[in-house]
């Protein structure tokens, strides 16, 4: 089911649940039905490959444990996720992989000295190791290294399938066993170091996988060291120092020179220049004046500014960020869930083709001839390469896209990027620079200009809607003091409307149904708008007290974002929910021709379902303020630009630059990406179709084959991780 987000300004609770148990897609849609069930539930959506359920409420009658009884009572484990959790897991994840690399070590000890036996072996025909010693060396690796893959084969096999460690558990096993049998007999010539390598190359492998998922995230690791951890309050003027965690909603706090900012805010005192870096790529510091929106984690290079904290704890930038790259981790891409279904069929393939050449070697040349060509057949068919070949790939191309301040939310949008034919763009902060001015101030007579525009500035205060951002701008420039309004509510894509000196007022949308006016008013917004000026009327009581007419300039990246598009014949759309001048004046100054103007937020959700029926595949470019819908409709939903409302959970991608040529990146990655990832799986295939007949007819011996299914492994993850040298020249 979709979940139609709506904005996280109207409360609306929204969370993730971490799911245990949960084992196949059975149970992902019995959770859903169970907790969609429970009033009060917006939308669930449980995710197999994350084991995440996403959840918003309608209001907030049910809480949070609520569902996790209802959940746990049938039969899964669930629980909050939290910025904590992430980075708990993340350093757990950290201390995982280094146990495994201290065992992968001790594993290559003691397999080193088999493997220089078998060579020593081929040149003089003798073997310098005492047999025990063989034996004593290749025991350990056997069982205890190996656990892991007996473990996995267990579960594979009680639940009646087949997966990798079934492979490599069962040629381990049979290279093993086959030598302290010929070992029993007096034989010199045994294969414990194939047993050994073949555990110690695929253990290797899996490290590989692990490193590369470390690294994705270790750009979100470096935020998460970076937050502050305490932060200056001033409390009735004295500066207080309290935890970031202890940060509320409206605390007004001190960022000193080199500091973090603690948490996410808007600027009401000082000018400074904010080193956002981390969080967008962006190289050069960003000058942040007063009501300017400051995103927690970024460091201010300049003198000290006065900060409202806006947002804190799980609603912030950062931890959104997070929640984002740690969805990254489990989600599949659909290649992947193809390659996974290769290596499942192939597993049982490789088995029937094993007992067969054991069957064709025992006939023919008797059965001790028979056992080497069989564990060969088993080694070396082993589809490590193939289950390496996608993730390797997607985990290196997240990596270099969040190195840019491109966060990709999972594998398949990656790869769904390179499906896209028609790309729909939201307007002001997408396409426009989003620094919206206050061109005219038009106040109906009685009325003076400062209070038109001092009640609007009152109701758009701390407000993060490039309009709002305008409006208070204004008033701050002509000195006026911004007051206090209270009752202040957004509706998405028309205004805002509130409280102020017990007067209901509304700042937005003139042409809202609910309200005609004068025809002298609409005649002066037609003459704002022809110029391409989005206008707003404000009203109290319902009466009208003016209108403000406000320009906003079309980003210079723009230009050529269209162009070079539309040279890859994307399909461009405009959609808006400005008035259709100032939609006309943008599309027609970027020669874009499709424009849809005055959308609400959910009529753009429905024209991106129009274009899906239609047969395209869609992106959506917003600024997230209110493209929620539409980004959450969109195959692939793209968030630009680091306004800290923008509704990551809604987006694909995140793209934490405001530049547009950013999105042109991020489709390039996705076509380099993809294309490792289809060179990989053309050579773990071919390695395998060249490998398994040689072994069969007994050209290759087990090392051998342990050797050659290494190679396999190493040369996927390395030719993933070429993706860094050949994605430097992404377009600047
Ligand atoms: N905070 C606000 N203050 C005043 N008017 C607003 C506000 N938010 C929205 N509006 C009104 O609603 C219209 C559409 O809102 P908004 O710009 O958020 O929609 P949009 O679809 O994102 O448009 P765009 O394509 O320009 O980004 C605006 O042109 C404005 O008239
Ligand atoms: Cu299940
Ligand atoms: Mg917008």
């Amino acid at each position: 089911m979709e979940a139609t987000r709506t904005k996280p300004e109207q409360q609306v609770q929204e969370f993730e649940l971490d799911i245990s148990g949960m084992s196949c897609a059975a149970c992902a849609l019995r959770i859903e039905k169970t907790v969609g069930k429970l009033e009060g539930v917006e939308t669930v959506h449980v995710n197999l490959a994350s084991e995440k359920a996403h959840i918003i409420l309608r209001d907030d009658t049910l809480r949070e444990d609520a569902i996790i009884a209802a959940i746990s009572k049938i039969g899964y484990g669930a629980k909050v996720v939290t910025k904590e959790d992430i980075r708990q897991t993340r350093k757990e994840k950290e201390r995982a992989y280094q146990s495994d690399l201290r065992e992968f070590w001790l594993s290559t000890l003691f397999t080193l000295p088999l493997l220089i036996q078998m060579f020593v072996m081929i040149k003089t025909n003798n073997s310098p190791l005492p047999t025990w010693v063989s034996f004593a060396l290749a025991t350990p690796v056997q069982f205890y290294v190996g656990r892991r893959f007996y473990k996995g084969a267990y579960y594979a096999l009680i639940n009646r399938s087949t997966n990798m460690d079934v492979l490599v558990a069962l040629s381990s096993t049979v290279a093993y066993g086959y030598s302290v049998i010929l070992w029993a007999q007096g034989h010199t010539e045994l294969y414990f170091d194939s047993s050994a390598t073949v555990i110690t190359v695929i253990f290797l492998g899996k490290l590989l996988e692990k490193r590369a998922k470390l690294a994705s995230s270790d750009a979100v690791s470096a935020l998460a060291n970076l937050e502050a951890t305490t932060a200056h309050t001033i409390i009735f003027g004295q500066e207080k120092d309290i935890p970031v965690a202890n940060l509320s909603i409206g605390d007004l706090v001190r960022v000193y020179r080199n500091e973090p900012a603690p948490s996410d805010g808007m600027v009401v005192a000082g000018s400074t220049m904010m080193d956002e870096q981390l969080l967008t790529g962006e190289s050069l510091p960003v000058l942040k004046g007063p009501g300017d929106v400051i995103v927690g984690a970024t460091i201010n290079k300049g003198n000290p500014i006065l900060v409202r904290i806006t947002r804190t704890g799980e609603e912030t930038l950062l931890a959104q960020i997070m929640h984002m790259v740690d969805a990254a981790q489990g989600s599949k891409a659909p290649i992947q869930r193809l390659a996974d279904a290769i290596s499942g069929i192939f597993v049982p393939i490789v088995l029937f083709l094993s007992v067969a050449t054991f069957t064709f070697w025992a006939i023919t040349r008797g059965l001790d001839a028979a056992f080497l060509p069989a564990v060969s057949v088993l080694v070396i068919a082993c589809p490590c390469a193939l289950g390496l070949a996608t993730p390797t790939a997607i985990m290196v191309g997240a990596e270099i896209g969040a190195k840019r301040g491109i966060l990709v939310k999972g594998g398949e949008f990656l790869e769904r990027l390179t499906q896209i034919d028609t790309i729909v763009f939201d307007k002001t902060g997408t396409l426009t620079a989003g620094e919206m001015v206050v061109s005219d101030v038009w106040p109906l007579r009685g009325i003076t200009s400062s209070t038109l525009i001092k009640t609007a500035a009152a109701i758009e205060a701390q407000r993060e809607h490039p309009i709002a951002q305008a409006i208070y701008q204004r008033a701050l420039e002509q000195g006026f003091t911004i007051e206090q309004a209270n009752h202040t509510e957004v509706i998405a894509g028309v205004g805002v409307r509130g409280v102020v000196r017990g007067k209901k007022i509304f700042v937005g949308q003139p042409d809202i149904q609910a309200i005609r006016f004068s025809p002298h008013i609409e005649k002066q917004i037609d003459f704002y708008e022809a110029q391409g000026k989005t206008t707003v009327i404000v009203t109290s009581e319902g009466l009208p007290m003016g209108i403000l007419a406000l320009t906003d300039t079309i980003k210079p990246d723009a230009f050529s974002t269209i162009q070079r598009l539309s040279d890859i014949s994307c399909r461009i759309v405009l959609v808006t929910g400005d008035n259709h001048h100032a939609a006309a004046s943008v599309a027609q100054k970027l020669q874009i021709d499709e424009v849809y103007p005055s959308s609400s937020p959910s009529k753009k959700a429905q024209i991106i379902h129009e274009l899906q029926t239609s047969g395209h595949i869609v992106a959506m470019i917003g600024d997230g303020i209110n493209d929620a819908p539409a980004l959450a409709a969109a195959d692939v939903g793209i968030a630009l630009g680091t306004a800290t409302d923008v509704a990551l959970e809604a987006a694909d991608i995140a793209i934490m630059s405001s530049e547009t040529t950013r999105v042109i990146q991020a489709l390039e990655l996705s076509e380099l990406t993809m294309r490792k990832i289809r060179q990989n799986l053309f050579w773990a295939l071919m390695y395998n179709l060249v490998g398994i007949p040689l072994a069969a007819l007994g050209f290759l011996n087990p090392m051998v084959c342990g050797a050659a299914m290494a190679l396999s492994s190493v040369t996927v993850v390395v030719n993933s991780l070429r993706l860094r040298q050949e994605s430097a020249k992404l377009a600047g």
